[in-house]
């Protein structure tokens, strides 16, 4: 199918490289050609000698390789995708890191969370899955969603790295491995700990000081909802709760571990996000805005006010619950 006719307008290019960028809005067709556009825009297409029509069968396909699940669906790889791109400009990330570099970032991005199941990584061995099986228990779904991204690119037809010479997909290759294994949040303390050691110091030349830098950010755009506007948001929210407690039921049904932070009769939408954003979130965003300030405004505060907003309804509910109990 010819879409090279498609044209996205330069109104629509400056928003998607906003944190404020609303994905419901569109439909499915026209955020691939959004993605499409961000590889135009990042001059990937020139530079790495990428065919566009080979770049729209990859994205097809990309997309038929993700699942109709409430959360880690097509909608949620085009958000991540698009929150690394705003980051990429945000950050002027093109005169700090190459070309190839940016490459993977948007490509691991789009890819991460490939064939997602809707079950996590406690379920997979919980359950003793096919994929836990596979993978001896070691982050079996970001395993997986590498391994169907390079079975994607082993298919000429959709094949993007077809041009690069030996040592750019070796280069390629680690990176995304990285950069997908990264985004298991069972990885998040070592990470950031390990991301933390080195910002006194980062050295835009060491290899491993941008390759811990590039597993960060995956680790924010992945889990970053919370700093959209609250009309973007909230809906992610509902979202990613219909799968989790979908997990729970499951695993009740099933005689599973059920984690707390699952489980529809203790969760609350306003304490989970206010520990999530008061334990996980804002910890690793001020870490991050200690080497890029410009995050400040442009995600810091914003997950500051939802902190405000989900502290307030959660002292608005346990007040109303106070006042039914007495
Ligand atoms: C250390 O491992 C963790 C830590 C926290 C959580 N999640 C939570 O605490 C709760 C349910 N909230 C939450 N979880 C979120 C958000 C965005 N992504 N995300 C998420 C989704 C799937 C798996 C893990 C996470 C963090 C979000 O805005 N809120 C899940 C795993
Ligand atoms: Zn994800």
């Amino acid at each position: 199918m010819k879409f090279t006719k498609v044209h996205v307008s330069d109104e629509v290019r400056r928003e998607l490289r906003k944190q404020s960028f609303d994905n419901w809005q569109w439909d499915d067709p026209e955020m691939l050609i959004l993605l499409r556009q961000m590889y135009i825009d990042l001059n990937l297409i020139g530079k790495l000698n990428i065919d566009i029509n080979v770049l729209h069968e990859w994205l097809y396909e990309v997309y038929r390789n993700y699942n109709i699940v409430p959360f880690h669906n097509f909608k949620h790889c085009f958000m991540v995708a698009q929150m690394m791109y705003g980051l990429t400009w945000l950050i002027d990330l093109p005169s700090k890191l190459d070309t190839l570099e940016i490459f993977t970032l948007i490509t691991s991005a789009i890819c991460h969370d490939l064939d997602h199941p809707g079950y996590n990584n406690a379920y997979q061995i919980n359950a003793k899955t096919e994929l836990a099986l596979r993978y001896n228990d070691i982050s079996p779904l970001e395993n997986h969603h590498c391994a169907v991204a390079f079975d994607i690119l082993k298919k000429d037809k959709t094949n993007i790295t077809k041009d690069f010479s030996r040592d750019q997909f070796k280069r390629f290759r680690d990176g995304m491995i990285r950069c997908i294994l990264a985004t298991d949040m069972a990885k998040h303390n070592e990470i950031l700990n390990s991301f933390k050691t080195i910002i006194p110091y980062f050295d835009f030349n060491d290899k491993e000081h941008k390759s811990v830098l590039m597993m960060v950010l995956m680790k924010v755009s992945d889990i970053s909802n919370e700093a959209r506007p609250l009309s973007v948001a909230m809906p992610w929210l509902d979202c990613l709760l219909t799968e989790f407690f979908n997990q729970s039921d499951l695993e009740k049904l099933e005689g599973l571990p059920v984690a707390p932070f699952m489980d529809r009769e203790k969760v609350s939408k306003s304490s989970s996000q206010v520990g999530f954003i008061k334990f996980v979130l804002l910890p690793l965003f001020e870490t991050v805005g200690k080497l890029f300030p410009q995050l400040e405004n442009a995600i810091i505060e914003p997950v500051r006010d939802a902190l405000a907003y989900y502290t307030e309804m959660q002292r608005a509910l346990e007040e109303e619950k106070a006042k039914k109990d007495s």
